[in-house]
């Protein structure tokens, strides 16, 4: 489980401060699927951040399974992301001269593993591209693309995945395609998942929606509906397809 006790992130000090977190407590249960929503500048990919050992906070703690994060060194921080969590970003990240299988198992290698030869070609059938994996991030549709990432998130079975606007750059029905693959593997693998979207409809795939506003936890909505979600950030003055970026 992910628990954030009261974290705080102050970035810059004196007249200049900017409080991006200011006390957010919450649970991320093992296999919950969570959506991050919030105005722009409400603290969102600070919390991300702070979540996953990229940041640290201010004050306050996040612990994953009772280990607390802030309590580690860098480099033990690292091993952690790099062993426990993985990351899925609006823009794929794909190393381009890489085949879709040198992606996936690029982290893999980079922490010095020699993963099964094998691995890749399961972990892609698994995202749906199965005998893909000899291709290039620039052969590959966008959905593809972020298909891949999500293989490569996915390689070390993390206990949390990350997503930063992992629809931001695709179509309606390839980003619903997208979040069925999240809740398909959440399903069969049990991480935790967390997604930050400015999107109603993608937040509405998740089991619940933190709404964020000035960097507080304004409301939790459980059973997300896009009406709901969308209802919600009006009330923030929040225009969500005018917001989608
Ligand atoms: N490195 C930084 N230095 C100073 N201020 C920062 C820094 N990073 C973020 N902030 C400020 O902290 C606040 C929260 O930023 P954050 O990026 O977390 O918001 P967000 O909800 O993700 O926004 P968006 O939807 O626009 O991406 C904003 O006021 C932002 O300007």
């Amino acid at each position: 489980m992910l628990r954030l006790t009261e974290v705080c992130r102050v970035h810059g000090e004196g007249d200049t401060a900017v409080h991006a977190l200011r006390g957010v407590s919450h649970e991320f249960a093992a296999g919950s699927f969570t959506a991050i929503m919030g105005p722009s500048g409400s603290g969102k990919s600070t919390l991300l951040h702070c979540a996953s050992g990229l940041d640290t906070p201010t004050s306050g703690t996040v612990q994953l399974d009772g280990l607390e994060l802030s309590a580690l060194d860098e480099r033990a921080r690292t091993e952690l992301r790099r062993d426990r969590i993985g990351f899925v970003f609006q823009a794929f990240n794909l190393v381009a001269s890489l085949t879709a299988e040198q992606n996936v198992l690029l982290p893999l290698r980079l922490a010095g593993q020699r993963p099964p030869a094998t691995l890749a070609a399961e972990l892609l059938a698994e995202v749906g591209l199965g005998g893909l994996g000899q291709r290039r991030p620039g052969q590959l549709s966008g959905g593809q693309q972020q298909r891949v990432a999500i293989a490569r998130a996915l390689a070390a079975r993390p206990a949390v995945l990350f997503a930063d606007e992992p629809t931001g750059a695709l179509d309606t029905t390839t980003a619903r395609a997208v979040l069925d693959l999240f809740r398909a593997t959440i399903d069969t693998h049990r991480q935790t998942t967390v997604m930050v979207t400015h999107d109603p409809v993608a937040a509405s795939a998740a089991d619940r929606v933190l709404v964020l506003a000035d960097g507080r936890v304004v409301d939790v909505l459980t059973d997300p509906t896009p009406a709901l979600v969308a209802d919600r950030l009006a009330g923030l003055g929040v225009d969500p397809v005018g917001s989608e970026a």
